[in-house]
């Protein structure tokens, strides 16, 4: 089984509004919500792709009860933990630049923590983690690596997404999988990544710095870099109309683990991947599979190993 991990999750807000004034009133000309949170946007994607997963998390109050009504009626399974307080609300506001203000997680008790690590202290080898998104304010962001050392001692493969402190923790522990945007990556070794011929340079700089099996550096428009002992490639992405960032990056995680445990040639498992993520930004919502199907036939893998 897949299970994705949420330990943040959120309804996210869309909202486009024309010529926006701060300041001012400014009405909606659009507007939607999503349960989302980094795992979550996994684990609809990969139902999509038809891959059956579970998603963990933390929910609670009217937002959690949306989240979980949301993922009932997707048909997702889930096994979320409840907390007190309401779970946060991520706003999206799309004006001529898209702005995000992404809010605060309830509290998540020591109690809390440990329903988690009782849940995933069932994991077996056959099992496939998925740790993505932010860290609650009050949890550790050491709480991934405690994680992944965890289940490590049962061969658990583990994904992660993340950013920021959290990030900097889980490269100690020689991770399976990470997928940083270039940005991340970026500050992940306090440099700058613009072109994907930096982002390969620097990308083999973090694979001798630290023992990471796969790297999946996703450039937005630019496409993605894969890194790993072996090989380093780049995917192009496919031509589009780009209506929607939101759950690009983790469409593309939902891709790769899809190929990867289908066992594709490397290759296509990337392939798979970026057209997911550009599936994603192509639609209002998140990518279908036939979208992902029609897109990876436009994508061109070349190696850049010399
Ligand atoms: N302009 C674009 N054209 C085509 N595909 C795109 C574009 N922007 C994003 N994508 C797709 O989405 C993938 C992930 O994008 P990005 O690098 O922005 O990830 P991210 O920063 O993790 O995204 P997010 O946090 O917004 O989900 C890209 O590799 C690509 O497949
Ligand atoms: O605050 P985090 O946990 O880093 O990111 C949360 C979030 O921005 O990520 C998803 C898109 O990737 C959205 O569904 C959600 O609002």
């Amino acid at each position: 089984m897949i299970y994705t991990l949420t330990l943040n999750p959120a309804v996210d807000y869309i909202v486009n509004v024309s010529n926006f004034e701060i300041g001012q009133v400014n009405r909606a000309s659009k507007e939607s919500k999503f349960a989302g949170g980094k795992g979550i946007n996994v684990s609809k994607v990969l139902t999509r792709l038809e891959k059956e997963s579970t998603a963990l998390g933390f929910i609670g109050g009217f937002t959690g009860q949306y989240i979980q009504t949301s993922l009932d009626k997707e048909k997702i399974s889930s096994e979320f933990i409840q907390v007190n307080g309401d779970t946060r609300i991520n706003v999206k506001l799309k004006t001529e630049e898209e702005s995000e203000i992404n809010g605060i997680s309830p509290t998540i008790s020591e109690e809390n923590l440990s329903s988690l690590k009782e849940q995933l202290g069932h994991l077996k080898s056959t099992d496939v983690l998925v740790l993505a998104g932010s860290v609650p304010d009050t949890v550790s962001s050491s709480i991934y690596t405690e994680i992944i050392d965890m289940v490590k001692e049962r061969n658990v493969k583990v994904f992660v997404d993340t950013s920021g402190p959290a990030l900097k923790e889980v490269m100690k522990t020689s991770p399976f999988f990470i997928k940083p945007n270039h940005h991340e990556l970026a500050e992940l070794l306090d440099v700058t990544v613009n072109t994907v011929e930096e982002a390969a340079h620097f990308g083999k700089k973090a694979l001798e710095k630290w023992d990471i099996t796969h790297l999946l550096i996703s450039m937005a428009g630019k496409g993605a870099v894969y890194i790993s002992k072996d090989e380093v490639m780049h995917a192009t992405v496919p031509s589009g109309n780009v209506v929607n960032s939101v759950g690009a990056g983790d469409s593309m995680v939902a891709g790769f683990i899809a190929g990867f445990e289908e066992g594709l040639p490397l290759e296509e498992v990337l392939a798979t991947a970026v057209a997911a993520g550009s599936g994603t930004a192509f639609s209002n919502g998140f990518c279908t599979k036939d979208l992902v199907h029609s897109l990876k036939k436009n994508i061109k893998i070349t190696s850049l190993q010399q």
